[in-house]
């Protein structure tokens, strides 16, 4: 339904977008995974066309995109990143403003107004200033305005950044019900893997621009299907016990995290025993150690060499 073939943004001193090729069935759940930078809100703004590739296409059902904008302007919904909205109006004076913008107008206005306030949450609440709500909710009404003319396919650029988790968790349920209940497709971005491994079907791994990786999240796992993580939680952090798993033989890699390391090692390697020993012999507290399976983050990181959230 919608693809990307080649999609290519260069700039002076960087390569934002390089040859990007991804696609969108209808119905489908995609996300976008990578950390900040990798090239996500290029590439969506590319497929939106509000900006100019460099090189490459965009194709909605085999038709270019870049040679006919209005092919998908009415058809998509675009939840940008920034906030777009007027501080000193109402959540229904702004959905207004940007309905007519729609050309969307009259009784089906109200109509449809009043069902993108119920989608997020916010019917009781439209007659405040948005200066006084919170992030999240601003966020809520960023996404109503997406939806005021009933895209096929909405594209969400990182949604859930910088809002409180009561929030966070109100738009991932909500993009889960516009995608399985009404069978909108859906474009998700994200740096959060367990955010798209939730609600995405399919995943697309980006980092400096390239699509380094791609498949179902238990495809992209079974990479690592020769390998286990072990999660060891501390009571505080303990740089001493890192360097010393770092030198063991058989670790394959050592991730530092918050009071916790996290150790790929190869599947049925035993490891425990010897990061007991070295712990007693550095007289440090473990407070938990439990062995996993490989998460999307661990597949990043082996892909990368480093953490999704650097
Ligand atoms: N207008 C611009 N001029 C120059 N470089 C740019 C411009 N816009 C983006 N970039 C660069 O392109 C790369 C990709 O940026 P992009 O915003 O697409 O990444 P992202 O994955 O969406 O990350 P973030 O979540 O931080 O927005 C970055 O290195 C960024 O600095």
């Amino acid at each position: 339904m919608l693809e990307t073939v080649d999609l290519r943004k260069v700039y002076k001193r960087n390569i934002a977008a390089d040859d990007v090729n991804l696609y969108l069935d209808k119905g489908e759940s995609v996300g976008l995974l990578g950390p900040n930078g990798a090239g996500k809100s290029t590439t969506i703004s590319m497929i939106s066309t509000l900006l100019k590739p460099t090189a490459g296409e965009v194709k909605w059902h085999g038709e270019s995109v870049i040679k006919n904008p209005s092919l998908i302007r009415n058809v998509l919904g675009v939840v940008p990143q920034e906030i777009a909205l007027y501080e000193e109006l109402t959540a229904r004076e702004n959905l207004k403003f940007f309905g007519k913008i729609y050309g969307i107008k009259g009784k089906q206005l109200d109509q449809k107004i009043d069902e993108v306030l119920e989608i997020v949450g916010l019917k009781e609440r439209q007659k405040e200033l948005v200066k006084t709500y919170s992030g999240g909710m601003k966020r809520r009404i960023n996404i109503a305005v997406a939806l005021l003319h009933e895209p096929e396919i909405i594209m969400m650029d990182e949604p859930t950044v910088g809002i409180d988790p009561q929030s966070r968790h109100y738009i991932l349920e909500m993009v889960r019900k516009l995608n399985e209940e009404k069978g909108m497709t859906v474009l998700y971005t994200s740096h959060y893997m367990e955010e798209v491994e939730k609600l995405c079907d399919r995943i697309y791994i980006m980092d400096y621009g390239k699509v380094i990786a791609t498949g179902t999240k238990d495809e992209l796992t079974s990479i690592l299907s020769s390998e286990e993580a072990i999660l060891i939680e501390l009571d505080r952090d303990e740089p001493e016990l890192v360097e010393q798993l770092k030198s063991v033989e058989g670790i394959l890699q050592v991730i530092e995290r918050e009071k916790a390391i996290k150790l790929i090692v190869p599947k049925g390697s035993r490891m425990l025993g010897t990061i007991f020993q070295i712990a007693e012999q550095l007289e440090t507290q473990i407070s938990s150690i439990n062995v996993q399976v490989p998460t999307l983050e661990d597949v990043f990181l082996h892909l990368t060499g480093r953490n999704l959230r650097d």
